[in-house]
């Protein structure tokens, strides 16, 4: 079965980048994966600090996406390790969603965003999945550090 996740009320909703689960990250605490990642598209400037301070993932996502200050020029090409490194620091910070990404098995994750076609499916379903994508290759990568534990 999929899964798919996007908004608060469903069941998989701990899957987005905007539920609430933070983690520590270079002396930092992000609020969520959302501050973080779109702080990155602007790290080491004051910009960078005012997303992580966001009152809300919604408020650091819009401030992420203000074009009036450049990106960082490598944006495109580091983006998904990026997503990949905050993802990653959710779950391994945070062991009752771990739990939950790991009890999928091997279940396909999709972010059902109707606007986004990179990170989510989009509206039509043709979208290329990124965020689901990196959320799977993390849940192999928790799934192999829980085996390397036991
Ligand atoms: N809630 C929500 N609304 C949207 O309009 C979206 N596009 C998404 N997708 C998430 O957006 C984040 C990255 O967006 P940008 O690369 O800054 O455009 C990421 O968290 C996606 O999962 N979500």
């Amino acid at each position: 079965m999929t899964i798919f996740f996007y908004g608060v009320n469903d069941p998989y909703y701990c899957f987005s980048n905007f539920s609430p689960y933070g983690f520590r990250l270079n002396d930092k605490w992000w609020p969520t994966n959302e501050h973080f990642f779109q702080a990155q598209k602007f790290a080491g400037t004051f910009y960078a600090e005012e997303i992580r301070l966001a009152k809300t993932p919604k408020q650091a996502a819009n401030m992420g996406r203000d074009r009036n200050l450049p990106l960082r020029p490598d944006w495109d090409i580091s983006r998904n390790e990026v997503m990949h490194l905050g993802v990653y620091q959710k779950f391994k910070h945070n062991s009752e969603i771990r739990e939950v990404l790991l009890s999928t098995g091997n279940q396909l994750i999709v972010e059902n965003a109707p606007s986004d076609y990179y990170w989510g499916c989009g509206a039509d379903g043709s979208g290329a999945n990124h965020l689901g994508r990196i959320l799977m290759e993390v849940r192999t990568q928790l799934r192999k550090e829980a085996l390397k534990k036991n």
